[in-house]
């Protein structure tokens, strides 16, 4: 796992550890990692042209004591200065060691090899003001390599929030420990490739925050020779109807390569038709919305309910059905929908996973929180709809959150905008459900359902190594599903 620590951790770590050392020492282990991060992304560092951009704080103050390395190295390095108040200590080591102060910051960056970002780190409040954000925005016409100190300037350490002009780096370098906004669009994509520099911190850091699992993380349990299908699970899946029939086909595919054992399909009749011919490997059931439709479907293991479903009051009897159960359930789509007139539902004593994306999770919530909100506050949303609602909340967004109460949330890393497209959510709820039938946890079945997933869409879309920007191509929910094979695969 990558993990991740709100701001106020970081700096009473900070603290704590600085009280054993002597002054400066953290300042200075941060400008080494720095300065050795840039140094590899140079061809040689003796001669390169190296522009410092300075803010008044500390994050000013790492750019300033690395690009004095870099100078006694034999680069030439030149400050631009954000601020009057930019750290002494760090001004006086980068003259000391034969670099300059500039005003003309477009004749600096115009000629840079390498641009170090040092307006604001974990400091930064609110959307960058003048000059700071002209300096921000002028890094998107630079020819060299922009490296980020900590994080880049103008993305909220705390939430990835970008309000305004903000870097994009190529690079960057953050020190001690993650923090949220590197993993969190928008400001994830600011970052490039990150580097993470080991100050010491270790013990002195709690419990993360936020984590993103590397693929030895997900722990998707594999089939032993003597596994049977009702060992490898069997997820009951209730979607479609007369009108929608689509997202049914979706989902069970989702749940048929998702490893389930069995996928037991019920529904009204035309779906049920449509998931015959489509995935004959399910074994389906034509019901009537009854509270006691689920004792024709047979035994399983985990419900996925919602999608396709629509809203009216025979979705609202099988939803009722199923969460009055002891399985684990997953709801999605109309299901969701169903669920925002009927919390009461909600409180229960097996595991409920909800995936909604931000408008669903508005209506969810209700109060009048709007989806503007939570896109602009996906943390702190999907934590609080964990905790008022009961349940593990999966968050679909440019980047997926997962939370439950009193665990650190989740970061889905993989996905692509071309996921962006209708039905891929039904495959979500499809494969989810079939990692909970498996025997899963409810955040891990999350976790790695949205993995496989955004991994799945990547592979789709074009070269999942070397995801370029521009070699992708756009894709089909169907396509998704199709994928997943291939996806699980990365994980042997
Ligand atoms: N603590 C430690 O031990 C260690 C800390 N380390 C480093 O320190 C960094 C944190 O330093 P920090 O606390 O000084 O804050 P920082 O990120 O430089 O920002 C403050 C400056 O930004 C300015 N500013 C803020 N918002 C702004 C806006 N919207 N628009 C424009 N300006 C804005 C603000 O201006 P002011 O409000 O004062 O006018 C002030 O000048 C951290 O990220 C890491 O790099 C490492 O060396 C490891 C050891
Ligand atoms: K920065």
């Amino acid at each position: 796992m990558r993990y991740a620590h709100e701001v106020g951790k970081v700096r009473a770590a900070e603290q704590a550890l600085m009280a054993r050392l002597p002054e400066g020492t953290l300042m200075r282990r941060a400008a080494a990692g720095l300065a050795s991060a840039c140094a590899r992304l140079l061809p040689h560092v003796y001669g390169a042209r190296v522009v410092l951009l300075v803010g008044g704080g500390d994050n000013g103050g790492d750019a300033l004591y690395a690009g004095a390395r870099l100078a006694r190295r034999g680069a030439a390095v030149e400050a631009v200065l954000a601020s009057a108040k930019a750290h002494p200590g760090g001004l006086a080591e980068l003259r000391a060691a034969g670099g300059r102060v500039v005003n003309d910051a477009e004749r600096a960056l115009d000629t840079a090899d390498l641009v170090i970002d040092g307006l604001t780190g974990i400091g930064g409040a609110g959307g960058l003001r003048e000059p700071y954000a002209a300096l921000a925005r002028r890094t998107a016409h630079v020819e060299g390599v922009v490296v980020a100190c900590d994080v880049p300037s103008g993305v909220d350490a705390g939430s990835g929030r970008v309000d305004g002009a903000a870097v994009r780096a190529d690079f960057t370098v953050t020190f001690g420990t993650y923090k949220p906004g590197l993993l969190i669009d928008p400001g994830a994509a600011h970052c490039g490739v990150i580097e993470l520099v080991d100050i010491g911190l270790g013990r002195d850091l709690p419990d993360p925050d936020v984590v993103s699992p590397w693929p030895e993380d997900l722990g998707v349990p594999r089939p032993e020779p003597e596994s049977d299908k009702y060992r490898r699970g069997v997820v009951g899946v209730l979607a479609g109807s007369e009108r929608f029939t689509g997202a049914a086909v979706l989902s069970v595919g989702g749940a048929v390569h998702g490893g389930a054992g069995m996928v037991r399909f019920a529904s009204a009749a035309r779906p049920v038709e449509l998931i015959r011919q489509r995935w004959p490997e399910a074994v389906t059931t034509v019901i009537d919305p009854r509270p006691s439709a689920l004792e024709r479907i047979g035994r399983v293991q985990a419900w996925v309910v919602g999608p396709g479903l629509g809203t009216d009051r025979g979705a609202e009897t099988l939803i009722e059905a199923v969460l009055r159960t002891k399985l684990p359930v997953l709801v999605d789509a109309d299901g969701l929908t169903v669920l925002s007139r009927r919390r009461d539902l909600l409180y229960r004593e097996a595991p409920t996973v909800l995936t909604p994306h931000a408008g669903e999770l508005a209506r969810l919530l209700g109060g009048g929180v709007t989806r503007e909100e939570i896109e602009a506050r996906r943390l702190e949303f999907v934590r609080r709809a964990a905790t008022e609602l009961a349940a593990t909340v999966l968050l679909k967004g440019s980047t997926t959150l997962i939370a439950e109460e009193d665990r650190p949330v989740r970061v889905n890393p993989t996905g692509t905008p071309w996921l962006a497209t209708a039905g891929t959510g039904d495959v979500l709820s499809g494969l989810a459900g079939a990692l909970l039938a498996a025997g899963m946890s409810a955040i891990d079945a999350a976790t790695a359902g949205a993995y496989l997933h955004g991994l799945a869409a990547r592979i789709a879309a074009g070269d999942p190594i070397d995801p370029a920007p521009g070699l992708e191509a756009p894709i089909s929910a169907y396509d998704v599903v199709t994928a997943l094979p291939a996806a699980f695969r990365t994980l042997a």
